[in-house]
């Protein structure tokens, strides 16, 4: 609905001399104020122009207005903040007073006074609305690009030799790029209404042109005679005004990605197919890259009413490897590989107050996810379901525990009934209680709701009390995989067992001494041709290091990647 407008607001401007039935400037006196018919849809004016023409018209010019406005503010925003952002320091600093400086300025008054300065005409007001626009492009592009400025993949780049101008052009501006598109369909609602608002007060495109506040302001005197001169232009304002608003909206949700983003950003090249009775998600060979790979050849699967964990330690591709088939990684990943899934997915994060937006309150998220859901659900209803009481919708997050804001985050991702639930290291920053606790929850809530369920943890014994199967994950590939019973009880990859040795176990005999893996974590998949955890295995042979080797079925279900047995 929100595109449809937008779509026909920029058809109507392209075509308008095409599809216009008059010329928007001929005046006919005799035919003045006629009122809507056959001959004029939209009636006419007191000079006798058709209101249809000189409203398409109108469309164009504020299409044309609006696109060059967005066009200057948006590079040179985007400009300006990935500079800031990439170089840091005092040119940060100086950077970003002005653009909170432009940030605050009440952009009217720039505008106003531009104008004041250089006259009214197209030119000036491209210049003033620019003046007034860019300043939020620049603060996206700058806060994106700072957040990437140190992470390891550019350092990689710099490494590899690659100077500023590619990194900031291939590596910087594409993701800063995004947000600031998204802002940009926000954007074109307050560019069409600067603009009209400018025309209105006589400062923005001169007469004869049929700009839409223009045409407003020539029908208010006939406001009560004859309806029809304001009311379409005015009607068009809000309609590209509100829809342009209501598409950010969504854009910012992640509902849709911008169509350019598809020109932008790399394509992901996976395979989506619907799944069948109660497979809720079936992953097969799915490598992911930026480019160099960090998860290879991953498949698994999960039904409804079935908990799979997905353990390893950090950076071994846990989160990568269940959040990349719904697109869930960073836009520049290169994601290949089968997926077979359901339709509907809740995804939570572990404890972070980043999560929620501070200013307002927990009901105001719950019920934001159960309008979006449109199931039927009500707010109070899914915080009782989640062990929590009703009156937690009046608290803001800050207020809430780091148990409660889980079980909350949980509320919102059932919110749609979903077919599978992930929940990514959903206890990590919580005590072991609580965490207890919330496992006990998700265990409840999979047989109420008969949800597939994904668990990721670097902790196996943790997921052990909720999960029905393991896939145990090493430097980007699953080592092993299996009924949790059979992992835990008899673990054929001497890497599962040093996770299990790692953590007490019940049963162990009091005194029993914790065993640590030697050597660290962290390689990637293809680092080495042999088996990546070679180097630090204690049982490994020089065959090991030469020859990686494959997941073979060794049990009912259970497979490993280690020909040794430990
Ligand atoms: N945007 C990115 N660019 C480059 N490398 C990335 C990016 N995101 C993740 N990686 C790499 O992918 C690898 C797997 O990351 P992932 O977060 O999936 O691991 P994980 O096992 O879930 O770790 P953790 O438990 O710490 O979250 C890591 O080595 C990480 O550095």
């Amino acid at each position: 609905m929100r595109s449809t407008v937008l779509v026909v607001f920029v058809l109507a401007g392209l075509l308008a001399p095409l599809i216009a039935p008059y010329d928007p400037a001929v005046s006919d006196l005799a035919a003045g104020l006629l009122p809507p018919s056959a001959d004029h849809w939209l009636g006419t004016d007191q000079l006798g122009r058709d209101q249809l023409s000189r409203l398409l018209y109108g469309a164009q010019i504020s299409l044309t207005v609006t696109a060059a406005v967005l066009a200057v503010s948006l590079t040179f925003g985007v400009l300006v903040g990935t500079l800031a952002g990439y170089f840091g320091g005092w040119i940060d600093r100086v950077i970003s007073r002005v653009i909170d400086m432009a940030v605050s300025l009440p952009g009217m008054l720039v505008a106003l006074a531009v104008i004041g300065v250089r006259g009214p005409g197209v030119f000036n007001l491209v210049i003033a609305m620019s003046l007034w626009a860019w300043s939020p492009y620049a603060r996206i592009a700058r806060a994106k690009v700072a957040a990437m400025r140190d992470s390891p993949h550019l350092d990689a780049l710099r490494l590899m030799g690659a100077g500023p101008a590619r990194v900031i052009g291939r590596h910087l501006v594409p993701p800063a790029l995004g947000p600031c598109l998204v802002y940009a369909s926000t954007d074109v609602g307050a560019i069409v209404l600067g603009v009209a608002t400018l025309s209105f007060l006589g400062l923005g495109i001169p007469p004869p042109y049929a700009e839409w506040g223009q045409m407003l302001i020539e029908g208010r005197p006939f406001l009560a005679s004859a309806w029809w001169l304001a009311y379409p232009p005015g009607i068009a304002i809000t309609a590209v005004v509100f829809a342009s608003n209501l598409l950010g909206e969504r854009l910012a949700g992640g509902d849709e990605r911008p169509s350019i983003l598809r020109w932008v950003l790399p394509a992901r090249r996976n395979r989506t197919v619907a799944a069948k009775d109660d497979e809720a998600l079936r992953v097969e060979g799915l490598s992911v890259g930026y480019p160099q790979r960090v998860v290879a050849d991953v498949s698994y699967e999960v039904r409804r009413g079935e908990v799979l964990a997905v353990v390893g330690e950090s950076g071994s591709g846990k989160t990568t490897s269940v959040l990349a088939p719904f697109g869930l990684v960073d836009p520049r990943a290169i994601v290949t590989g089968s997926i077979t899934q359901g339709k509907r997915v809740g995804v939570v994060f572990q404890d972070n107050l980043a999560v929620f937006n501070p200013l307002r309150t927990i009901g105001s998220h719950v019920g934001e996810a159960v309008r979006n859901a449109r199931r039927g659900r009500r707010t109070e209803e899914l915080l009782t379901l989640v062990g929590l009481p009703a009156s937690v919708a009046r608290r803001y997050p800050h207020e809430l525990s780091g148990g409660q804001r889980q079980r909350v985050q949980i509320a919102i991702a059932i919110a749609g009934e979903p077919e599978l639930l992930i929940a990514d290291e959903p206890t990590s920053a919580l005590d072991v209680t609580v965490q207890a606790q919330l496992l006990d929850l998700l265990a409840r809530l999979r047989d109420e709701l008969n949800m597939a369920m994904i668990v990721v943890s670097h902790d196996l014994a943790v997921v052990a009390r909720l999960a029905d199967t393991v896939a145990v994950m090493y430097a980007g590939r699953i080592v092993e995989q299996g009924p949790l019973s059979t992992v835990i009880n008899s673990p054929a990859h001497p890497y599962t067992r040093g996770l299990l040795d790692a953590v007490p176990r019940p049963g162990a005999v009091p005194g029993t001494r914790f065993r640590t893996m030697p050597g660290r974590s962290g390689a990637a998949p293809d680092d080495l041709a042999g088996c990546a955890f070679a180097p630090r295995c204690v049982i490994a042979v020089p065959e090991c290091s030469a020859n990686r080797p494959m997941l073979e079925l060794i049990g009912a279900g259970h497979q490993s990647a280690c020909p040794r047995k430990a």
